[in-house]
């Protein structure tokens, strides 16, 4: 295959064939090589944890199905592995979509100056985003600091998410070097294979995500309004893996909403969240500091507690607030948790248990299959009460309201908690209240001397002139 056109697609969040500009740009000006390169050198803290490294070894695979064997697969650092492998097929390009994570940012910014230097062209795309970050500012210019000022911008004067670019006509892919790894080699797999029970729960790759959102539009996008917070219900499109990565963009998401029958405008419910995504992504990109330090700098000095033990029983879903436990081992069991649990749980373990924000997105980032590093640090601070567009610190989540509006017939609960399903609705959320189950722990706190003590500790925090 002639050298003189051939350019590397550096895959990275973007697994996919539609919709994929760098993909599609460098598909059309000759030949290609469909690249992913699993980068363990340069992620630190950021790295994913086990989860999304089973969820990565599924998408890979998918996309190399969808591109006939021919994804090359490499382990290393970028910025060595990449000028080599030009190099070596004596490429003319490398291809690729932006991410928005700090340290991909700087390691892709430092790729781009190294091959720009040896006369290799460099070029990046927008595919993840419907906004990129430095394109929606407030009108002074600074980003925005509070969510629904950034989506009314958004949804009513930015410049509507681009057209989703079709799947290449043509894509004359290089056949796979003999340098490919195998994708076993990548060793993302667990060597213990508690994988296996979770698999029943995802589908991978292209065709199974679009097909995902066509079934969600058809059946599910008009109850979203309502359904999207009740718990027991599948009202939720569960494509948060499938934006992970990339197997499906928010520009195909969000165009297909708005080209789908949609009478009772639920559609706009529904961009309304995936708009959240973006407005974490763009506090992220400008607040790169987001995952390791609270964003209103007076939380640096809060008096988390330190309790290892308190900590693991919150891990292992036996904290006896059977609605904590509940979306603490629906996360253990499947790598999911729908987003109300995931805001009952986060505030019983910042708030009631007052264990540090980021002890719990270490184990969100551990154990989501969905796992994002803007949406989890922006996820957090929102509930931890301490980022810029936060819920405010002293309005405490009760796990016991919360799961008698959101699992009103007790479902949920009895669904992830097994030894409540006798435990009638009454006292379902507050068995201690009732005649006492078996073999399921009284509770490790209570509720309503934590939450005084969590607004006690808040009132004590320091108030900085400038906040
Ligand atoms: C503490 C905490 C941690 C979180 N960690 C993550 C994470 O690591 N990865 C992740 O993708 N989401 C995270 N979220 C956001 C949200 O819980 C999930 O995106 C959602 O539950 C995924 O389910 P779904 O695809 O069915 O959502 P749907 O309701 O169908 O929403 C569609 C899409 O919109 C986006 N979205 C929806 N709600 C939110 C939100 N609150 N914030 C940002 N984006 C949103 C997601 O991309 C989602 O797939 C977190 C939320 C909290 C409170």
């Amino acid at each position: 295959m002639a050298g003189d056109t051939l350019r590397i697609v550096w895959l990275r969040q973007d697994l996919r064939l539609t919709d994929n500009p760098a993909l599609f740009e460098a598909a059309r000006r000759g030949a290609i090589l469909p690249l992913y390169i699993l980068d363990e050198v340069n992620s630190g803290a950021a790295a994913p944890g086990a989860a999304s490294r089973w969820g990565l070894h599924h998408a890979l695979d998918a996309l190399n199905a969808d591109l006939d064997g021919r994804l090359m697969l490499l382990r290393g650092d970028p910025l060595v592995l990449l000028p080599q492998l030009v190099e070596k097929m004596g490429a003319v390009g490398v291809y690729w979509n932006r991410c928005y994570e700090p340290w991909r940012m700087a390691r892709d910014a430092a790729l781009k100056e190294r091959l720009r230097a040896s006369g290799v062209e460099a070029r990046s795309f927008n595919g993840s985003l419907m906004w990129e970050p430095w394109r929606l500012l407030k009108p002074d210019g600074d980003p925005y600091r509070v969510f629904t000022a950034f989506y009314r911008t958004a949804a009513q004067r930015a410049h509507a998410p681009v057209a989703p670019l079709p799947t290449p006509e043509r894509l004359q892919s290089t056949p796979l070097s003999a340098d490919s790894l195998p994708l076993a080699a990548l060793n993302l797999l667990p060597a213990i294979r508690w994988d296996r029970k979770m698999a029943s729960h995802w589908r991978w790759g292209e065709a199974a995500a679009q097909e995902q959102l066509a079934d969600f539009l058809d059946q599910n996008l008009r109850g979203y309004p309502d359904g999207r917070d009740q718990l027991a219900q599948s009202a939720t499109s569960k494509l948060s893996a499938a934006l992970c990565y990339g197997a499906l963009s928010p520009r195909q998401i969000w165009w297909a909403t708005l080209h789908c029958a949609d009478a009772t405008g639920a559609g706009e419910a529904f961009r309304r969240q995936l708009a959240w995504r973006e407005f974490h992504h763009n506090l992220l990109y400008h607040n790169p500091q987001m995952p390791q330090r609270a964003l209103q700098p007076k939380f640096e000095q809060f008096p988390w507690r330190e309790d290892a033990d308190a900590l693991a029983r919150w891990r292992r879903g036996e904290t006896g607030i059977p609605l904590v436990d509940a979306g603490m081992r629906e996360l253990w069991a499947t790598g999911y948790m729908h987003n109300r649990a995931r805001m009952v749980v986060g505030s019983f373990l910042v708030k009631n248990l007052l264990l540090d924000w980021r002890a719990g997105a270490r184990w969100f980032q551990e154990c989501l299959v969905d796992f994002d590093l803007a949406n989890n640090s922006g996820g957090w601070q929102w509930v931890a009460g301490c980022g810029v567009d936060a819920a405010p610190y002293f309005r405490v989540f009760n796990p016991v309201a919360q799961g008698q509006r959101f699992d009103a017939t007790g479902d949920y609960v009895r669904r992830w908690v097994p030894e409540l399903a006798g435990v009638a609705t009454r006292w379902l959320f507050n068995p201690w209240e009732g005649p006492k189950p078996l073999g399921y722990p009284p509770p490790m706190v209570d509720l309503k001397a934590s939450r005084e003590r969590a607004l006690a500790a808040f009132k004590g925090l320091p108030k900085p002139a400038a906040e």
